[in-house]
Order: structure tokens, then C-alpha cells, then sequence
């Protein structure tokens, strides 16, 4: 749709090559680029070109803005299956017909209503795939999602900071993106970025090294809702929790929202400056909890219903009543037991429940597995070495082994997506997210890839309970 603007040159087109529809979420049309510097051609050179083209769309679409993404593993992307027009997700409609709410906040912010003004999301860093449509509440995370809604509808209105603590797995971080997306689509010109507090790291680190002070000041303090993951990272880290504190302050004085995510209440954070903890205490303090066994049923369900998979009831309630503390692990055994059926062409019974999950180890919740342990077996398993794992070789048989330990990772770990980017050699957290997805979804196609995981995993597992025996 670009190719009839005279300013695309060759080059311009080259890049242009590089680039992969994703879909379309919140008003925003989501690409995926290689590399950065892709990124910054797309959107220095073709950002208005693609806005005005992406304007000429169906009105049904609703998209007025674009995201670009750096994930550098597509380049093993097969692009001619997904070259097709980007196509709605059903769910992102729904997000796209919500009311308008009466908070009079579009009235507080200059740009929502200029039409141009989409165009400054175009670096959230949200995920698609978490929003309020598929979040499950429960007693376990009532409060923090009401509070979530409440901000997003109300920015800096409601609750300023909201800080959401709990342990891993509970749905922070997705309960962070969805009010992202939930208040780009009711203010579109809402300038919302989410950054994990590593990223936020790096990024200030970097910002030094390159002298580029007055770009990671922008970044951070020229938005209207700053959403920051994990804040324990910062723990003693006293010249990133200094920028941290004049950006909070910057925002905050500005009637900017900070919405704030940790693994504990600022009171128990240690390593941190008082003056920042009693930040942390201004607005509204809330928790996610495990959740109980009907939420974890719900969670289940829905999850079964927006991968299409076929799960009868009482297969859910058994899979919920087994794993109880993470809802990342409860969504790990649904993904094993529908890609056993899948390669199997059985439907899911109970028999079928039984038999993977007694294949699956478990381990007690004070069992933490080291990430190194994981890399460790991976690279024995496949006759790897470890710096197979870390290093950057593209080769298939490498790049499959390293995809397979990022997502046995993302499992049996919590560690969040950039801290395993971080250790496996600096990657962004894209990759990662983007290795998991790769695997999960392999894992119901090829027998190998099923087989590889369910084996490393258990022999993680098995070595594990050996150490702590
Ligand atoms: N209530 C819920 N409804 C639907 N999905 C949920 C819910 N809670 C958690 N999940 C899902 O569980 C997975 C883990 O959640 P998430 O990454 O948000 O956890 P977290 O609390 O941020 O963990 P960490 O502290 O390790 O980053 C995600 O795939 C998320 O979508």
C-alpha cells in the first residue's frame, strides 16, 4: 500500500521487505521488524505515509495507529504464511466498541483529540495479547483489576501510582498491558509506555554510555501513563532508582499516570531509598493472589476458547485442581495436554489428562530450579555447548535448542521475558516472548518438538528433586 509514494525508494523498499503483519489490537496496527534500525527507517521515513494509507482502511477496522516491534528471530519467519491482510481479533473488537467513559479526561490531555495524535503510540511496547477482554477475575485479583480499570479510564484521576504486588505468574503483567490498551482505546492520542524495570535499566545505562540524557528523559517523561514491571529489579540500584525517582516525580507533578508492578508492597521492598517507597504509597496499593480453584477453571476455559482447543469440562476442573499456584504453569499443562491429543488425534479424556501429567514431574513449591540447570540439561540433551545456547549462531539445530531452553525458562522459572533475554547474551525481550510462542505452538505440531521439551524438562525436574533430597 506504500509503493505508490514517490519518497519509497529501492532501499526504503528493502526494508519494507523486512517487515511482518501482525495484527491489529486497541486502534493499533502491529508490525514486526528484524532489528532496530529497521524500526527507525519504518518510522522516520514512512510514518506518515503509513498513516495516511492505514486511514483509507474500512472504517470497521477502527485503526488510526501503528506499533512496531524489533523481534530479531523472524528472520527464520516463514512471512508467506502470514502475508495475507492483518486480520481483527475478535476480541480486539469488542475492546474497540467500548463506551466512552464521562471521566473528562480526553478534555485534560491537548492531543487526544488531535487526529494525528495516535501516531505517538507507536512505541507502547504492549502486547497484543494481553488485555481486560481475556483477563479472568476472580476474589483472588478482584480489587487490582477494578483498580486497573479505574485508572485506565480515569488516568492520574483515580489512583496515582497504582502499585500491584504479588508473586510470579498472577497476572501483573498482563493486567499492566491491558490497561495500556483499554486507555489507548478510549483516548487515542494517549501516550502510554510500558517498560519492564530491566529495560528501564538498560535503557538509562545505555543512555549514559551514548550521551543521550535529554532522548531517555523524553522517553519516560514526555507520556501520559508510564507502566513499569517488576520495580524490585531497581533494588540497590541507586543511580537508575534516582532517574526512576525524577521521572515518577516529573510525571506526577504533571498529572501523569504511573501504574507500578512488584513482588512485594513497598514496605517490604528493600534496597530502596525511603523517599521512593513512600511514593510508592501515595495512590492505592493492591494485590493479586493465587487464584482459587473456579478462577483457575475460568482461566482455563478461556484460555481453551481463545486457542480454539477443544477441553471438556471436567478435564479443566482436573487440570485446575492439580496445579494451584501459578497460572503460568496451569496454562503450561493445557498446552501439553492439547498438543498430546493434537499429535496423537485422540480427543482430550481424562485417560489422556492422567497419562501427561503423570509424565509431568512435579515438584514442591520450594523447589526453585536454577535457569542455569535449565541451559545446562538443554545443551547436554541436544549435544550443545552451553555457549551454543548463549551465543548468536543461527544454524536451525542451534537456534531450535536455544528457542527450547528460553521457553522451558519462561515454565519452570520466574523469571520475567527480559531477564531471560538478559541471559541468554543481551537478547530483547521480544525474542524471548517470541521463542515461547514458537515452541508452545510446535509442540502441537511436531511429535520431536513435544518429545524434546516433555524429556528435558523432566529430567530437570528429577535432577532437582536428586539435589534436594
Ligand atoms: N486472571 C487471569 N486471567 C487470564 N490470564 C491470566 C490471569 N492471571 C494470569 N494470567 C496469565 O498467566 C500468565 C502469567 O501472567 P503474568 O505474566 O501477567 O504474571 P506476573 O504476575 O506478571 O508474573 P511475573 O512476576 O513472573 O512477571 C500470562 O499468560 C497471563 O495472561
Amino acid at each position: 500500500m506504500l509503493s505508490t509514494d514517490e519518497r519509497i525508494t529501492p532501499q526504503l523498499k528493502g526494508f519494507l521487505g523486512l517487515v511482518v503483519p501482525k495484527g491489529i489490537l486497541g486502534g493499533s496496527f502491529y508490525l514486526e521488524v528484524p532489528n532496530d534500525f529497521t524500526r527507525d527507517m519504518l518510522e522516520q521515513r514512512v510514518r506518515p505515509s503509513l498513516l495516511s494509507a492505514l486511514g483509507t482502511l474500512d472504517d470497521a477496522l477502527a485503526v488510526s495507529n501503528f506499533s512496531v516491534v524489533v523481534n530479531p528471530d523472524i528472520d527464520d519467519y516463514d512471512r508467506s504464511t502470514d502475508s495475507s491482510a492483518p486480520v481483527v481479533a475478535p476480541a480486539a473488537r469488542d475492546e474497540l466498541t467500548q463506551p466512552a467513559v464521562t471521566s473528562g479526561y480526553a478534555e485534560s490531555i491537548p492531543h487526544a483529540q488531535e487526529t494525528v495524535g495516535p501516531a505517538r503510540n507507536n512505541d507502547t511496547r504492549l502486547n497484543p495479547k494481553y488485555s481486560f477482554d481475556n483477563f479472568v477475575i476472580g476474589g483472588s485479583n478482584r480489587f487490582a483489576h477494578a483498580a486497573a480499570v479505574a485508572v485506565a479510564e480515569a488516568p492520574a484521576k483515580a489512583y496515582n501510582p497504582l502499585f500491584i504486588y504479588g508473586d510470579s505468574g498472577l497476572g501483573k503483567t498482563h493486567l499492566l498491558h491491558a490497561i495500556g490498551h483499554y486507555a489507548i482505546s478510549l483516548y487515542p492520542g494517549v501516550r502510554v509506555r510500558y517498560v519492564s524495570s530491566e529495560e528501564f535499566t538498560n535503557d538509562f545505562i545505555n543512555s549514559i554510555a551514548n550521551n543521550r540524557g535529554a532522548a531517555f528523559h523524553s522517553r519516560y517523561r514526555d507520556i501520559d501513563l508510564l507502566l513499569i514491571d517488576d520495580i524490585q529489579f531497581l533494588q540497590g540500584k541507586a543511580e537508575t532508582q534516582e532517574a526512576f525517582f525524577h521521572t515518577f516525580n516529573t510525571l506526577h507533578d504533571h498529572n501523569k499516570q504511573v501504574v507500578i508492578t512488584s513482588d512485594l508492597p513497598p514496605k517490604h521492598l528493600t534496597g530502596f531509598e525511603d523517599r521512593m517507597r513512600t511514593r510508592f504509597e501515595w495512590g492505592l496499593i493492591t494485590d493479586v493472589q493465587t487464584p482459587d480453584l473456579e478462577t483457575r477453571i475460568a482461566i482455563l476455559r478461556k484460555k481453551a476458547q481463545s486457542e480454539r482447543l477443544r477441553v471438556p469440562d471436567d478435564i479443566l476442573e482436573f487440570m485446575a485442581s492439580k496445579v494451584s499456584s501459578n497460572v503460568r504453569e496451569l496454562e503450561g499443562t493445557l498446552i501439553r495436554v492439547t498438543a498430546f491429543a493434537s499429535l496423537n488425534r485422540t480427543p482430550v479424556d481424562m485417560q489422556l489428562v492422567q497419562t501427561v501429567l503423570k509424565d509431568l514431574i512435579t515438584l514442591d513449591d520450594d523447589n526453585v530450579i536454577a535457569p542455569v540447570d535449565i541451559i545446562n540439561h538443554t545443551a547436554e540433551y541436544f549435544k550443545l555447548s552451553v555457549d551454543d545456547l548463549y551465543g548468536s549462531s543461527r544454524s536451525q539445530a542451534i537456534a531450535t535448542a536455544r528457542q527450547i531452553a528460553m521457553y522451558l525458562c519462561r515454565e519452570m522459572t520466574s523469571l520475567s521475558l527480559p531477564k531471560i533475554g538478559q541471559l541468554f547474551g543481551g537478547r530483547d525481550h521480544t525474542t524471548v516472548m517470541y521463542a515461547n510462542n514458537k515452541i508452545g505452538k510446535l509442540m502441537t505440531e511436531k511429535r520431536s518438538i513435544y518429545n524434546q521439551v516433555t524429556e528435558i524438562s523432566n529430567r530437570i525436574k528429577h535432577n532437582q528433586r536428586y539435589k534436594s533430597a
